[in-house]
């Protein structure tokens, strides 16, 4: 199945496939996680905080896709951190590998059947926002899904009531107390100066954008874009998961013809490494406080 899936093709990956995943997973570990963390381009190393780790490689996992992009290990762990247990994505698959955006979200689903109930999601991102800086990380409070409003998300098809509603609201999708929480914390973690509040544009990919693109992006109010993300996230919302998300800005978008600056995904792991220890302190603070 391509990213581009008809229809009828969207309607696979249900209810039954999430949870003889689910069941398979469950058999093989005796973690039974509440929060799940999806680790974006270069920020797998969070992988490290936990303890007492099962893990699977994607391509084992039944019904999973497999990772095709560097910097992304595919690996899910099951762990204990600040004694919660959690499941990781190390690493993550995104539309512009082939793959449709219900079959992108699918683990999210599995998580859901796992018992989770927070979902905590990064990425690596660029910078609209010319008040940003390379390094940046930013609590994602809002987002712009290009290529979701257009009919290629994973909510499109078949409703499934045993996960949600058939028209679920987004205009609270990144919840508001885990986003307090998380400024709180940055703050605390002395991050403030460079921990934003802010909204993710999502493009499928897997092009950089052009400079039409970013100043178009400008406009519309986006502050960061990538190529991720948002099906995670509407799945989440869907069955009812709460989310607290943060970009790590990798790089400054493109907005004058005659600038000699090129995105590069090199770049974005470079930074993704610079930032990783920042990262992984604020995740695993936020993790210790979650309250179910
Ligand atoms: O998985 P994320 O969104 O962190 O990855 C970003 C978007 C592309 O996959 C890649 C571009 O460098 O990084
Ligand atoms: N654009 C889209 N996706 C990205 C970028 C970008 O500039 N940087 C990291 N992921």
């Amino acid at each position: 199945m391509n990213g581009f899936t008809t229809l009828s093709a969207s309607n696979v990956l249900g209810y039954e496939d999430a949870k003889s995943t689910a069941e398979f997973l469950l058999s093989r570990t005796d973690h039974r996680p509440t929060i799940g963390v999806i680790c974006g381009s270069g920020l797998g190393g969070m992988v490290k905080l936990l303890t007492d780790t099962d893990s699977f490689e994607f391509r084992d996992i039944p019904n999973f896709a497999t990772s095709t992009v560097v910097g992304h290990a595919g690996k899910l762990v099951f762990g204990s951190l600040q004694d919660k247990s959690v499941v990781l994505m190390q690493g993550r698959v995104h539309m512009y590998e082939g793959h449709s955006a219900r079959k992108v979200a699918f683990p999210v689903r599995v998580f859901k059947l796992l018992g989770v109930k927070t979902l905590i999601v990064t990425n690596a991102a660029g910078a609209i926002n010319r008040t940003y800086n390379v390094g940046d990380l930013m609590v994602i409070c809002d987002h712009i899904n290009l290529v979701g409003l257009a009919g290629l998300n994973p909510l499109v098809g078949v409703n499934d009531s045993r996960f949600g509603t058939r028209f679920p609201p987004m205009s609270t999708a990144y919840d508001k107390g885990l986003r307090s929480l998380g400024l709180k914390l940055a703050s605390e973690l002395g991050m403030k100066e460079f921990v934003r509040e802010g909204v993710y544009s999502f493009q499928s990919g897997p092009m950089f954008e052009t400079v039409g693109e970013c100043r178009l992006l400008n406009v519309l109010g986006a502050d960061v874009t990538g190529m991720s993300t948002v099906p995670e996230v509407l799945v989440a919302r869907h069955c009812g998961i709460r989310v607290f998300g943060v970009s790590l800005v990798t790089n400054r978008c493109v907005m004058e013809l005659d600038s000699d600056e090129v995105p590069n995904h090199e770049e974005v792991l470079m930074m993704g490494e610079k930032r990783s220890a920042d990262m992984q302190r604020l995740i695993s603070e936020f993790v210790g406080k979650i309250v179910d």
